[in-house]
């Protein structure tokens, strides 16, 4: 039962699980301190989101919005878990489609504030109309923003300096202190392929997306803290998005999610049993997200580089379906049967209880491909990271990561991305069994000093909180 009185706040995340899972946790939170949340989704999404706490499940309603059909999509999906990277556009035309719905819903309800997503460049005009406050929740860290630049460059108003692949490789020119957070070769041409994709089927261009975002909104929200980047968040707020940015701290998984059985019905209770018999600290857990698309050959290094390590492992492989739109997905011949046989690794087809693996004492490191989410979760914990970035921020994050000694990133061709099995098991022994290897795990074992730090965070939602509750529109 909606309560008036509480102050109300819509928060509308991005079809993605890596975008809905922070959002519920910072949900969450809010609602412990006497929020009314209203999380909009659609219903296939809403339906698997964890579940929230009895505590506070009365306090966030979750309102479930169809998606409006769009050629191309198929109709089960509705996040970028049920599809291959290269078809995502058509799932961001179907929600550029739910702008009508959601501003009936807003007018109905006013709410006190509106907390959205990157691809929802079309809410600040509804919501200026309606004269609510809103903020752009950003998930991805100052570093990454900063990497992308000015809005108005991203929009097109202002000339973008960087005109060449060599500028567009280097360390951006508005970053006035030296860094390694830049793209490799092979990410940039892959990004570049991306954009063009995306450029030919949305209704605006992804760079005036990824700019109109954060610029129409009141003040930005970003997921960080100033113990890891204080340099980038400065840079952000002063030079870049030239607002108020305020980070409400990494939101660490706030209880380890209990309800995660996959979605293949395999309970924790089977898993808990594998991870029980391996030894301690021995086992990589593995998985690239829930957007990532590796093409079959990177399937198959990864596959026999893992059987190389001879290393026990955990290795989550999103729906195979959605990975190449039909059954065609196939690990390497046998190897199925040969890990079965030996015992020395779990393959797990859909959803794992990831934080709840990375938390087992038998897990020792994490084969990542550094989305932020799994980065947060990993560091929160002390686990340290074998990466391999496929898309997205995800270079810039594993340039940053391995700047910090808190992993190392397997070995790439400079301008396709292939990587060998070789160099897959090498890296993963190094990280997790080797001496020379011992000091990415001691640094890991550092950094949960901050990252899993629960006072620290806590504090930064009471901040967070308060800038809520104090905020005064500016005068028109
Ligand atoms: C912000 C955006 O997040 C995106 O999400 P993606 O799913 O790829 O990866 P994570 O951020 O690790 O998010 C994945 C989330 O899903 C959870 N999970 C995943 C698989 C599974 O089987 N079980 C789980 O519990 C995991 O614990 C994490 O919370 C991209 O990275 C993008 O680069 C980044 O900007």
């Amino acid at each position: 039962m909606e309560n008036k009185d509480r102050p109300q706040v819509v928060m509308v995340p991005w079809l993605a699980m890596g975008h809905l899972i922070p959002f519920l946790e910072l949900s969450k939170c809010l609602a412990l301190k006497g929020f009314q949340i209203s999380f909009i989704s659609t219903p296939k999404n809403i339906d698997k989101l964890p579940k929230i706490p009895p505590n506070i499940s009365s306090l966030i309603n979750l309102v479930k919005i169809p998606l409006p059909q769009v050629d191309n999509l198929p109709v089960y999906a509705e996040s970028t878990f049920d599809l291959p990277s290269e078809k995502v556009h058509y799932l961001t035309k179907a929600f550029d489609g739910l702008q009508v719905p959601m501003a009936s819903y807003l007018e109905n309800s006013l709410p006190n504030w509106i907390i959205y997503d990157s691809a929802a460049y079309w809410l600040p005009p509804i919501a200026n109309k309606l004269g609510i406050p809103c903020a752009y929740f950003c998930l991805v860290n100052a570093a990454t923003i900063a990497w992308n630049g000015p809005p108005s460059v991203l929009m097109g108003i202002t000339e973008n300096p960087r005109k060449t692949l060599e500028d567009i490789l280097g360390v951006p020119p508005w970053v006035p202190f030296p860094s390694k957070v830049v793209y490799r070769l092979h990410e940039i041409l892959r990004l570049m392929k991306n954009y063009n994709q995306d450029n030919n089927v949305e209704d605006v261009s992804p760079g005036y997306r990824a700019g109109s975002s954060p610029q129409g909104a009141d003040v930005v929200f970003i997921r960080s803290c100033t113990e890891f980047e204080s340099d980038w968040l400065q840079l952000i707020e002063e030079n870049i998005l030239q607002k108020p940015v305020v980070p409400v701290g990494l939101l660490p998984p706030s209880s380890v999610r209990s309800d995660d059985d996959n979605d293949n019905g395999e309970t924790w209770r089977e898993i808990s049993e594998w991870l029980d018999k391996q030894k301690k600290e021995s086992v990589v857990y593995v998985s690239i997200g829930t957007e990532a698309t590796p093409t079959e050959e990177e399937v198959v290094e990864l596959a026999l580089g893992l059987e190389l390590s001879q290393l026990p492992f955990f290795w989550v492989i999103r729906n195979p379906k959605c990975l190449t739109g039909d059954d065609s997905f196939k690990l390497p011949d046998g190897f199925e049967d040969r890990i079965s046989f030996s015992g020395r690794g779990y393959i797990c087809k859909g959803w794992a209880p990831q934080v709840r693996i990375l938390a087992h004492p038998s897990v020792g490191g994490f084969l990542t491909h550094c989305g932020w989410n799994s980065i947060i979760e990993a560091l929160s914990l002390g686990q340290a990271l074998i990466m391999l970035p496929f898309l997205g921020e995800q270079g810039l994050n594993a340039r940053m990561l391995e700047e910090r000694k808190v992993g190392m990133e397997i070995p790439r061709d400079e301008r396709d991305g292939s990587f060998t099995r070789d160099s897959v098991a090498k890296s993963l022994r190094m990280v997790i069994v080797d001496e020379d290897g011992e000091t990415f795990r001691a640094k890991a074992r550092e950094m949960r000093g901050i990252f899993g730090d629960k006072h620290l965070h806590d504090q930064y939602i009471d901040k967070f909180v308060q800038y809520l509750k104090d905020y005064k529109p500016k005068e028109t």
